[in-house]
């Protein structure tokens, strides 16, 4: 469980939030909403321990995250909104380099399967620097199926994604969430995952 208490960030001279609790259990998913500069990114950015909040506690099975360091973060998977993809790199080598940072190796034929699953096939093997914007944004989603993080933190999942993977986007959390995962975002797109209600927090 993600228990969150009396959270508070600035961003230079400016009170972004402050008193922010909530928490998060298995199965759950929480949409971050707010206009552009509301702090949405900061807080994504605070739950995953890269700003450090001005008060208040993050804790994780019930411990504080910043004590359980390298244990969070092999619990947690973080896709910015930017795609953090090697232009150099094919989709391939993207996928296994992404695992290996995150401290685990996936298999040519693991790092295939997940790409094919989110229709990148016969887009392999091409430097992804040659892709469109869509089709980059579903290599760095790639990264969703091959770990086993319990939390996932996704900012601005949707963007540049069509139709068909907005709908395999919600299938896959609609998945992870069945398996006892949890996910928070943010969007400016709906998003609805099929027979879960998802919880709201608005940042103002
Ligand atoms: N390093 C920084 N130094 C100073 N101000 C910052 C810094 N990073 C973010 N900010 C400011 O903090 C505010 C919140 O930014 P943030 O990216 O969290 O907003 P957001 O709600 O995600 O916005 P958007 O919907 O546009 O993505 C903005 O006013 C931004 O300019």
């Amino acid at each position: 469980m993600l228990e969150v208490g009396n959270l508070a960030c600035s961003r230079g001279d400016h009170r972004l939030f402050s008193g922010l609790s909530f928490t998060l259990q298995a199965g759950e998913i929480m949409q971050v909403q707010g206009a552009n500069g509301s702090g949405k990114t900061s807080l994504l950015r605070t739950l995953c321990g890269f700003i450090q909040p001005e008060e208040g506690e993050i804790l994780w099975c019930g411990k504080r995250v910043r004590e359980l360091g390298e244990d969070y973060y092999a619990e947690l998977l973080y896709i910015g909104h930017l795609n953090a993809i090697k232009d150099e790199l094919n989709a391939l080598e993207n996928l296994q380099m992404s695992a290996g940072l995150a401290g685990y190796t996936v298999s040519e034929q693991q790092a295939a399967a997940a790409l094919r699953r989110m229709g990148l096939q016969r887009r392999e093997h091409l430097p992804v620097k040659v892709l469109s914007q869509g089709q980059r944004r579903r290599v760095a989603l790639a990264r969703l199926l091959i770990g086993d993080a319990h939390l996932w933190i996704l900012d601005e999942p949707l963007t540049a994604l069509d139709v068909g993977a907005v709908g395999l986007m919600q299938e896959l959390i609609g998945e992870h969430l069945s398996k006892g995962g949890m996910a928070i975002f943010t969007t400016h797109q709906p998003l609805h995952v099929e027979g879960v209600q998802t919880r709201q927090l608005a940042l103002s």
